[in-house]
């Protein structure tokens, strides 16, 4: 049962307009809902490119392949056999197509603030297997990782121990949160690793106020924590040119990534 809420017009757009990696918000294909996640659940198979049931990833497979680009491709509800959850799994795509990254939603976004929002994502959405998801392009390695996946320095840092020069966070971050905390994490992400960072929100959805609503603001920032680029709440295309020279240089200029103290603490990967 689908009912496609993405437009492919705004990735051939952008594409025209010389994007050369294009990021899709968090659950583009759907309401984000429980009901919505299991209605709108799709497998992913490894003939996913000709399979009429992995809908999702066939067509942002063939999207990458006809612009020759590489598409973030936000998230979608993966199902698993035999489960009423799904995985919230972000696929990337190079410029033939291929998969070259699968990020499964890591830390899940439970939440009750009284009068606030309650929202228990744990209950429809099974937290990815341990990963770190991080692929290469000709231009630098890219982590990834999930709206909420931004609130744990740990994971980031470790994307950048594995080489990441760029990380980005497809995303429906939540109106109640995202006002005080989303710019802020996304800078804070970026100085503290040093790293380009990518977020792409959700627009407001104004024709069903129901539905879990996003504080949408997409936006690119430096590795200097300058914001390059940012939307609003509507619907739109940004765009952003990358200097990969700031990380090289900020790197150099700031040490901190060679200043830790491991004789104090250490960050120990478990995979
Ligand atoms: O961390 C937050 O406050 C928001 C996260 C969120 O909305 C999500 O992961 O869906």
């Amino acid at each position: 049962m689908q009912s496609r809420i993405f437009k492919v017009g705004l990735c051939q757009e952008a594409a025209q307009n010389g994007a050369d990696i294009i990021v899709l918000p968090e659950m583009f294909v759907a309401p984000y809902t429980r009901k919505h996640m299991l209605d709108y659940r799709e497998p992913l198979l490894p003939d996913f490119k000709t399979n009429e049931k992995c809908e999702t990833a066939k067509m942002l497979s063939g999207l990458a392949k006809s612009l020759n680009k590489y598409i973030i491709g936000g998230s979608f509800p993966q199902e698993i056999e035999g489960e009423e959850r799904v995985y919230n799994t972000s696929l990337c795509f190079n410029r033939e197509g291929d998969i070259v990254a699968e990020h499964r939603k890591l830390h899940l976004f439970d939440i009750n603030i009284p009068g606030g929002v309650t929202f228990y994502e744990s209950e429809y959405v099974k937290p990815g297997p341990p990963q770190y998801s991080i692929f290469e392009t000709e231009y630098c390695k890219i982590g990834l990782g999930i709206c909420y996946d931004i609130r744990f320095p740990e994971y980031a840092l470790q994307l950048v121990n594995q080489g990441a020069e760029m990380i980005c966070y497809p995303a429906n971050f939540a109106l109640k949160t995202g006002e005080l905390h989303f710019d802020t994490l996304k800078r804070a992400r970026a100085i503290d690793n040093q790293v380009f960072l990518m977020s792409c929100g959700s627009a407001i959805n104004s024709e069903d106020k129901e539905v879990f609503q996003s504080w949408g603001h997409s936006s690119v920032m430096s590795p200097w924590g300058k914001t390059l680029c940012e939307a609003a709440f509507e619907e739109t295309i940004i765009y952003a040119d990358i200097d990969l020279k700031e990380v090289t240089e900020i790197r150099q200029q700031i040490m901190v990534l060679n200043h830790r103290r491991k004789d104090l603490y250490t960050l120990e990967s478990k995979i």
